[in-house]
Formats: structure tokens, sequence, C-alpha cells
């Protein structure tokens, strides 16, 4: 009897999905990382594909609302029962100091409770010592509440910190009927300009007043005003939202990352394999392999979420990264030398509406003014707390995202 010949299909399909074919190997790897390992790993990770929405969004929202709230409750009795005499260090300025941080603060109607601002100003009163025998910076607190009630927790933080509010005449200017953006601009532009007639610092950051700084915030910025690109750059941006740091967001430097990190990925693991390969693999230095593994790490990191790999920068000031600005949101910059002066100077020929609000603006100067150049530092310097927005509308409960 004689063996009828097999299929050709069956022949194609034994060969490839042999263990011993490279086709089955990166099938069964792939399916593994993607499908089994990582589902398992991140579905907690807010800033991953994996995340559970549905599962863990609400609760996870909720405790950090709690916390911020907590942090809120103890900085106002932090800064309600400590002594002048123990801040009186922040009250007195010198000229000319190397950093002035501007802090930028408004009534917060909906998130009284949380007290951004006293919580921003009891870590910078914690960290500021953290630049040996001098102060890191001067700090200034800029009140730009017009309105008929105040803003109670500048007034709380007036016999710790200078804060600077408009004259009587400079609030008339600003009574006019303007939308909320361009007043929030028209702020922003007094605040910059106060710093500066001031003291003249030889540099100024601007925080907004929910914006707090993290522990080597002062750390990072001497590093990188000690950089040769600062002296040429009209502002650093310090922050940047987390979900909106993803590799899949058109930011062309962006895709040099992703493909380097990718190819060195690859490289290091195909040069590994031979004295370490507990599946006994078959893949080699090889162009196909080399473009699988590639891939095969881009997808991993992209999955994975970008935000966690930048979090390893954090190990030491200089790992910090430096590109290009990106567009959104203005928390936290760093204007080196007087680019502050500019920067008010063009804020103040333009206007602001919605959807063209002060941080576009800038973005758009550093773009179409000849010889303007502006960056983006990461992982962030600072953490975004500000969960209830004083310009926009806001939900009942807001979501992290
Ligand atoms: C995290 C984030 O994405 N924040 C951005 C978002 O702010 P948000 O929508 O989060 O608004 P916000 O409440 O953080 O206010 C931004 C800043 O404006 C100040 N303020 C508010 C009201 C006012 O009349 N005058 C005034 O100066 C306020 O004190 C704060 O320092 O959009 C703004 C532009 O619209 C900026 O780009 C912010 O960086």
């Amino acid at each position: 009897m004689t063996n009828s010949p097999m299929p050709r299909w069956k022949v194609f399909l034994s060969q490839y999905l042999r263990w011993s074919s490279t086709v089955t190997q990166a099938f069964a790897l792939s399916i593994i990382t993607f499908c089994v390992i990582f589902p398992l790993c991140c579905h907690r990770l807010l800033y991953s594909y994996y995340f559970i929405k549905s599962m863990y969004l609400d609760s996870m929202s909720e405790v950090v609302l709690r916390e911020s709230l907590d942090r809120g409750q103890e900085a106002l009795h932090f800064w309600q029962s400590s002594s002048t005499a123990a801040t009186s260090r922040f009250n007195n300025f010198t000229q000319h100091p190397e950093l002035l941080v501007t802090v930028v603060t408004a009534r917060r109607k909906e998130a009284r409770d949380y007290h951004y601002l006293l919580q921003v100003m009891l870590q910078l009163s914690n960290i500021v010592g953290s630049c040996g025998e001098q102060k890191c910076a001067e700090v200034l607190v800029c009140d730009v509440e017009s309105g008929p009630q105040e803003n109670q927790d500048a007034k709380v933080l007036e016999s710790h910190f200078r804060v600077v509010r408009r004259s009587p005449q400079e609030q008339q200017s600003i009574q006019e009927r303007i939308n909320t953006f361009e007043k929030e601009k028209r702020d922003y532009v007094f605040c910059l300009r106060r710093g500066w007639e001031l003291v003249k610092p030889k540099n100024i950051v601007v925080l907004e007043d929910d914006a707090l700084p993290r522990n080597d915030f002062f750390i990072v910025i001497k590093d990188l005003l000690s950089r040769r690109f600062a002296l040429h750059t009209l502002y650093i941006k310090l922050y940047h939202p987390e979900r909106l740091q993803r590799y899949w967001n058109p930011e062309p430097y962006r895709i040099l990352e992703w493909v380097g990190l990718g190819l060195v990925g690859a490289t290091a693991l195909l040069l590994s394999f031979p004295y370490w390969n507990p599946c006994s693999f078959s893949f080699t230095l090889s162009a196909t392999h080399l473009l699988f593994f590639t891939l095969y790490f881009m997808t991993a990191a992209e999955l994975l979420g970008r935000h966690y790999l930048l979090e390893v920068r954090r190990i030491s000031p200089q790992l910090y990264a430096v590109s290009p600005a990106t567009e959104c949101c203005t928390p936290a910059m760093l204007f080196p030398g007087n680019a502050s002066l500019r920067v008010a100077e063009y804020l103040d020929s333009s206007f602001c509406y919605k959807g063209h609000a002060k941080d576009i603006v800038l973005y758009q100067m550093a773009r179409t003014v000849p010889g303007q150049r502006s960056h983006s530092v990461e992982p962030n310097l600072i953490s975004h707390i500000g969960a209830y927005s004083s310009v926009r509308a806001n939900p009942s409960r807001p979501k992290l995202l």
C-alpha cells in the first residue's frame, strides 16, 4: 500500500509550527508577552494601554482626591500654626538671586477645601534648602484675585511669604469684561513682570498654584541651567500631562527615541542569547530577527506606557531628557535669563480666547518668531494636583483620565 502525499498546506504548517522554527518561537513569544504577561502585570497601571478603566478609574480617582484633601488640610494647619519667625527667611529677599520662583494664584471656588496653594508653598518651603548652604531660590506669591472675594489661601501666607497684588489702579484695567483666558493671560504677564521688577533675578520659574514640585525640583533646575542649551532658550517646560507622553503622539523626537529604544533592546537581547537562553530560542543576530525584536520592544514600550519608562530617568539629574517643547500647558515654566520679559511682551501683544489660551500662544511664539527656541524636560518636575480647574467647567467628581 503506497502512502498518499501530504497536502501542501499541511507540509507548510508542519514546517512552520515546529518549535525549532523561529516563526513559531516569535509567534509564541509575542502571544505570551502581549496577551498573558502584560495584561496580568499592567492592568492597574493608569497610563498603560492595559489599564482597565471600568474597574479601577473611579476608585483610584477617589483615593487621589482624598489624599489631596488630607494634604490640603495638613498644609492649612501648618501655615496657620507656624510662627512668623520660623519662616522669616522667605520674607527676606536678596537682590539678583540665581532663581526666583513666582507662584501665580487665583481664588479656587470649587476646590476651596483642597488648599492647592498651601500645599505647593509647604512643599516649596521644605525643599528650598536642598541646594547646600544657600537657599535654592527666592519665592514669591503672586495673587491675581480681583473679585470682591479674597483669595483666602494667599491671605494665610501673607505673614510667611512676600505676596504681591495689583494696585487699585492696575485692578481697574482688569475690571473690564474680558474672557477668562485673556484674563488668565494678563494675570500671568503681570506676575512675570512683577517678579522681574522686584528682584531682577538671573532666572525665573513660574508655577501655577496647583503645581506641586517634586523633591528633586531645584536640583534638576540647577543642572538644567548649567547646560549650554539653556542660554539660548525662551522657556523650558517642566511639566507635560502624563496622558500625552505616549510614543503614539505626533512628536518627531519621540519616534526617534522609540526606534532607538527598539534597536538597542533588540541588539542587546540577540547578542546575549548565546549566554542566556532558557527556552532554547534559535534567534541569531540576523536582519530579520533584529527587525522582529525591534518591533517587539517598540510594541512592549508603547503598551506598557512611556510614562513608566521615563520614571527611570529620575535616578540622576543628568539623565533628565531635554527635547523640543510640546504644545500643551504651562503649570511649571523655567525662563532662563531675561526671557520672561520677552515672553511677557509677546503675550501682551496676543489675544487669548477658548482654544487659544496662553500655552498655545507661547508655543506658537517659539515656533514662529525667528531665533526663539523652547524646550521640554522629561520626566515631570512637578505633580499636577489641580483636579478642579479654575478656568474651565468641572465635573462634580473629577477623574484622573
Ligand atoms: C495642568 C494643565 O493642563 N493646566 C493648564 C490648564 O489649566 P487648568 O484648566 O487646569 O486651570 P487652572 O485652574 O490650573 O488655572 C491655571 C492658572 O491660571 C491662574 N488663573 C486662573 C484664573 C484667573 O482668572 N487668573 C489666573 O491667573 C490659576 O491661579 C492657575 O495658576 O489650562 C491653562 C490655560 O488655560 C494652562 O495651560 C494650564 O497650564
